[in-house]
């Protein structure tokens, strides 16, 4: 019945996690896909950047770009305040299951909202439809090739305000050089570069952390 890799993972962390201690989950799929199968999840050692990040910007309202199997959804929402609020996109419906299942058993079901759909038709509909104001914080980690598009839409929607933390997986390694060419030379966000390395891999990677400055 675990036909896919990412169904093999969720089935390792309701074996081996214990339920409701996000930790052992983020760690459980750390260990099966380090010993086991590589998955596209942020990983330990981005993981931690990650983490740094989120404390250091305090954030109340969320958005993810790109679910999978809900790894770093667990890994941000561990973190959250009483009433912060994580969002995050999925299009794919069987990794949309599995994230669900994997969230569900975290115990951070309260703090985090999957949005089945695509981008750039969710990302329109956050104000109105979702009663998001404006976010705090945004993690970017689906197609490579929408990271500019979906970060110019998230501009002309006005959810960004002066402060928000664009924070972006996998600038090295596939790599998203023309968002990385615009958040830098635009003129509206204050950059910084996080060097380290590819999930369960030693291939050089890294994020980017782009402030907008409203
Ligand atoms: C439009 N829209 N709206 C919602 C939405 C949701 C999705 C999915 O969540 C989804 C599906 C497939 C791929 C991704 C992107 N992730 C990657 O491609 C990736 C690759 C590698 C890597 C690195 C080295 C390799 F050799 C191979 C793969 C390492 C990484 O960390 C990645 O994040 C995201 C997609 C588009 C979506
Ligand atoms: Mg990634």
């Amino acid at each position: 019945m675990n036909h896919t890799k990412e169904q093999r993972v969720l089935q390792y962390v309701l074996d081996n996690a214990t339920r409701g201690d996000p930790q052992s989950v983020v760690d459980s799929i750390d260990n099966y896909c380090n010993k086991e199968e590589w998955a596209m999840n942020v990983g330990d050692q981005k993981g931690l950047i990650l983490d740094n990040i989120v404390n250091e910007s305090n954030p109340c309202v969320l958005l993810e770009l790109g679910t999978y199997c809900g790894y770093s959804a667990v890994r941000i929402a561990r973190l959250l305040k009483p009433g912060a609020h994580l969002y995050t996109v999925e299009f794919n419906p069987a990794f949309a299951a599995v994230a669900k299942q994997m969230i569900e058993f975290a115990g951070v079901q309260d703090k985090v909202q999957i949005l089945e759909g695509n981008t750039q038709d969710i990302i329109p509909q956050l104000k109105k439809k979702y009663e998001v104001d404006t976010l705090d914080f945004v993690f970017i980690d689906h197609w490579k090739d929408k990271y500019l598009e979906d970060t110019k839409l998230l501009e002309k929607c006005n959810l960004l305000r002066k402060g928000t933390v664009v924070l972006a997986d996998n600038v090295i390694v596939p790599g998203a050089p023309d968002f990385l060419e615009y958040v830098r030379t635009c003129g509206r966000y204050d950059c910084t570069n996080y060097p380290s390395f590819l999930e369960y891999m030693d291939e050089k990677d890294a994020l980017e952390k782009a402030i907008f400055r409203g």
